[in-house]
């Protein structure tokens, strides 16, 4: 799981410096086009289709959505590639974005009886892309959400007894395969974005090679993989599926023109601005802009400054309607990108990389890619995951450039030259390479895998993250390290939370400590997407306004504070209305902490220098406060916190004041080596 904090950095100034730097180069650059002039180059065209796209008002138009299917790239293809498929137990498919793979194949094998009767399983890689694609499929089908086709996200689950076509995030499928290691209730398990190589995905390989493997040993029905995506290493994939059959499709459905940077860009968030405003001044209405940048602050101040710019701008284009998207967004504000742009006005969209696969947003007619992603990467040394901004791979640039061609052709403005691209990665380095691998361990051993570093990983972690992992897992006390690893009867406990081992723990010997209620609820608030609301215009209020709940003990008790507030008044709309609060979210987290019933963070301390800084216990290193916490200003003698993210600094965010006893009291053995110094 990763926690997230929540509160866009407040920056005035900084803000305000920039739109003036930006005002200035506007003004130089007035009436030229990014296309007509550096920065920009063009690339190339790829052009193959080109018909218009039918309107659909909102309305579920079946005929012209059957239409719509007809022209996809795909459907020429649809009833060889569903021979193909049916005679084979895996197969890796690979086509351009936008043909068809992730609406259409699960449709052409319920559609040929290919499922044989059991349910047809399609995993993606986030919530918002198994939510939205899931609607489209039902709509084309004719039925209603939840019937023939459904989704299951973590803590929501759209399906019912008739479900056959089931899209659903790797995690939710990964947790299932616990349950049921044989998967019996899927005939085809689809793993599509496989470049996207997340954590889930990638430990799904394994697990469904397994369970197809003992199944036909076991003489039960086949399961068949399909494995899909747009840019992967093809043999790569292919050699570790026992040299499966790679099917080509062909064709891309609209043609998007590539731009690039002809100088290197020092000031990504600044260039992708510029070229927003070259673009909106000289374009129709209705030709929306998706914008990648990397999270949530950064997204929040480009939003803040491309409204504050268009105030000055009146005239010079159309309306425009800025939304930010990124995981912490309340779902509901985040499917509200996915409406129609209203006429006469533009849409800018501004998102990390949840909107870079599979979704499709009306009306985008442009991206603007900055290049840039915030990874997560861990150091084996230090146990610690960073998160970090770093350059997207080829692939990934592929998937984004996609985005502007779903609906009819588009342009896509790359912010980094041709020789910088040239210098990316191919492919996206696997999330299992790069994250801190406990959670992973602890399902393999759930499963009943236990010679881990002998796993099928199509990629195998470093030998010294499966040791760490090993070792933090042990720290907790849900391993045995006698003969072999084995699970505690507290580690199996901790399989069954949706949750950081760390946090599961926490929850479960909170229990001694009696203060279950506490930690429940406070973990439950951490599981979710932001409780705290914060609309642009109202900014200065919602923060006044939530002053009431924050604890000079830090961010956890704050969360309290809002928990037990909330429930005070029995979830009341209103309540939550007046004081900023995410009414859905206070749901989900009330859900949350109803579905589970000691400190794990112990190896997330930190302690103050006296040069006045912190460093972190477990690596020594020099840590800071987050400006988003409620500590920012204070100098605690020891803070724990939830996650480090690396910027300009390494960051603690989440943090609580803690007592240094208290961390020798939850784990002696830990601390005995590297015991604080005093004072
Ligand atoms: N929610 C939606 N609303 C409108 N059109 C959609 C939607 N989802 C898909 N489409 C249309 O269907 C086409 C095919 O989408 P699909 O996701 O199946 O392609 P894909 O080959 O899986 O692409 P990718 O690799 O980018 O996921 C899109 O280009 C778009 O025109």
């Amino acid at each position: 799981m990763r926690l997230r904090k929540r509160e866009p950095k407040e920056n005035i100034e900084e803000s305000k410096e920039f739109v003036k730097m930006l005002r200035q180069k506007l003004s130089c650059n007035k009436g030229k086009m990014p296309s007509e002039e550096p920065p920009y180059k063009k690339k190339k065209l790829n052009s193959q289709h080109s018909h218009s796209h039918a309107s659909q008002n909102g309305f579920v138009n079946n005929y012209k959505l059957q239409q719509e299917r007809r022209r996809l790239p795909i459907f020429p293809a649809k009833h060889k590639l569903t021979q193909q498929i049916r005679s084979l137990d895996t197969a890796i498919v690979i086509g351009e974005t936008g043909s068809g793979k992730t609406t259409q194949i699960p449709q052409f094998l319920h559609e040929a009886g290919v499922h044989r009767g059991s349910i047809i399983a399609v995993t993606q890689p986030r919530r918002v892309a198994a939510i939205t694609v899931s609607q489209r499929v039902a709509q084309e089908s004719g039925t209603l959400l939840g019937h023939l086709v459904g989704y299951s996200v973590r803590f929501e689950d759209v399906t019912s007894e008739s479900t056959k076509i089931k899209y659903m995030t790797d995690g939710m499928l990964l947790r299932e395969s616990t349950l049921d290691p044989l998967m019996k209730r899927y005939s085809i398990i689809v793993l599509d974005e496989a470049h996207e190589r997340t954590i889930h995905t990638d430990v799904l390989f394994g697990v469904v090679k397994k369970a197809q493997r003992d199944r036909k040993k076991k003489g039960l029905k086949p399961l068949k993989i399909i494995v899909m995506s747009a840019t992967m290493d093809v043999d790569h994939f292919s050699n570790y599926f026992n040299k499966a059959p790679v099917l080509y499709l062909e064709g891309r459905q609209y043609p998007v023109q590539v731009f690039y940077s002809t100088t290197t860009q020092s000031d990504y968030v600044m260039a992708a601005v510029v070229t927003l405003f070259q673009l909106h001044r000289d374009h129709p209405p209705n030709q929306d802009v998706l914008i990648f940048m990397t999270g949530q602050e950064e997204i929040e101040s480009t939003v803040r400054c491309i409204r504050d710019i268009s105030k000055d701008m009146v005239g010079e284009g159309p309306p425009l309607v800025v939304c930010p998207l990124y995981a912490a967004l309340p779902s509901h504000l985040q499917l509200k990108v996915f409406n129609k742009t209203p006429e006469g006005s533009r849409k800018v969209i501004v998102a990390t990389n949840i909107a870079e696969t599979s979704v499709t947003i009306h009306g985008i007619k442009f991206v603007i890619d900055t290049g840039v992603v915030k990874a997560k990467l861990y150091n084996p040394n230090s146990g610690l995951d960073l998160l970090k901004v770093v350059r997207i791979s080829k692939a990934q640039a592929l998937q984004r450039t996609g985005r502007a061609g779903r609906e009819s052709s588009g342009t896509c403005y790359r912010i980094y030259t041709e020789e910088e691209f040239d210098s990316f990665k191919k492919n996206t380095v696997p999330e299992i390479l790069r994250c801190n691998l406990s959670s992973v361990v602890l399902q393999l051993l759930a499963l009943g895998i236990s010679d881990i570093v002998n796993f099928d990983f199509m990629d195998k972690p470093s030998i010294e993250s499966l040791i760490g992992a090993v070792h933090q897992l042990h720290s907790l006390g849900a391993v045995t390290k006698e003969d072999c690893i084995k699970l505690t009867p507290l580690g199996k406990q901790m399989v069954s939370f949706p949750l950081d081992p760390r946090l599961s723990k926490t929850v479960l010997i909170a229990k001694d400590n009696h203060c279950l209620e506490e930690i429940l609820s406070i973990v439950s608030m951490l599981s979710v997407d932001s409780v705290m609301f914060t609309p642009q215009s109202k900014r200065e209020e919602a923060l006044e306004t939530r002053k009431k709940f924050i604890s000079s003990d830090g961010d956890h008790v704050t969360y309290l504070n809002i928990y037990r507030a909330f429930k005070s008044v029995r979830g009341n709309t209103e309540w939550c209305h007046e004081n900023f609060i995410n009414l859905r979210n206070m749901r989900l987290a009330l859900e949350c902490s109803q579905e589970m019933s000691g400190f794990g963070f112990f190896m997330n301390a930190a302690e103050l220098q006296k040069e006045g800084e912190f460093i972190s216990l477990s690596s020594r290193k020099p840590v800071n406060i987050h400006p988003s916490s409620s500590l920012f200003m204070c100098k605690p003698a020891y803070v724990i916190y939830n996650e480090l993210i690396q910027t300009t600094k390494c960051y603690m965010r989440d943090l609580s004041v803690v007592d240094p006893e208290w961390l020798y009291e939850a784990a002696p053995h830990y601390f005995r080596k590297k015991k604080p110094k005093p004072g």
